[in-house]
């Protein structure tokens, strides 16, 4: 199976909902779920430990080896908000099927309490700055976008499901219409 390769990929800021949602869309889907997080977290311990303890380029190392692990994976794949700032990670996730997630200012307020994420001791204002610094790059490899601000986990799953099937409805025919032109010409 060295061709598998994740079904879709959601990017997005810290707490946009990229892990809850992940997990959704891929049980929706029937396929494995991976969260990079959660595999760094479970081979190295928590994420706010990693960062005290060894520094933030340490981590980076860590997320970019689990980024190329799962993209050899057959899955939904969710990363970390600034795993898309590692150039090989943004080169690589050029080339695959994105949606990118965003939340509100207001309504991330209330979802990054409980220090769980090193960059966001400054609260609100901390987000808003990460945000700032790498909006472009999420804008740019977003192939679709969903706001989660204020409307149910559920019916977001939902809907990214239906565009995925939508998606890969549309790429089989695509393909046999290249193969059908390519023979025509021989
Ligand atoms: N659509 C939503 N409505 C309400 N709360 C949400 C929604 N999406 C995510 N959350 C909450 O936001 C928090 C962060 O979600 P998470 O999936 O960990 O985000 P991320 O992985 O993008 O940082 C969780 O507590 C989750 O329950
Ligand atoms: O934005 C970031 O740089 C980070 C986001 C976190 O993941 P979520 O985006 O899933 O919260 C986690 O990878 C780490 O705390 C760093
Ligand atoms: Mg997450």
């Amino acid at each position: 199976m060295a061709d598998a390769s994740p079904v879709l990929i959601l990017i997005g800021a810290p707490g946009s909902g990229k892990t809850r949602l992940g997990k959704r869309v891929a049980g929706e889907l029937g396929i494995a779920f991976i969260d990079t997080d959660k595999r760094i977290v479970a081979e190295h311990g928590p994420v706010a430990d990693i960062f005290s303890e060894h520094g933030e380029p340490y981590f980076r190392e860590l997320e970019r080896a689990a980024v190329e692990r799962a993209l050899g994976e057959s899955c939904v794949l969710s990363v970390g908000g600034g795993a898309v700032m590692h150039p090989a990670t943004r080169a690589d996730f050029a080339r695959q099927r994105v949606v990118r997630l965003t939340v509100s200012a207001e309504a991330v307020a209330s979802r990054i309490t409980g220090g769980k994420r090193p960059l966001l001791g400054g609260g609100v204002d901390a987000w808003k700055s990460l945000v700032e610094q790498r909006v472009h790059v999420y804008e740019e490899l977003a192939d679709a976008s969903w706001d989660t601000s204020s409307r149910p986990l559920d019916t977001i799953a939902h809907e990214i499901v239906e565009w995925v099937v939508e998606q890969q409805a549309h790429d089989t025919p695509s393909a046999t219409a290249v193969q059908a032109s390519t023979d025509a010409q021989h």
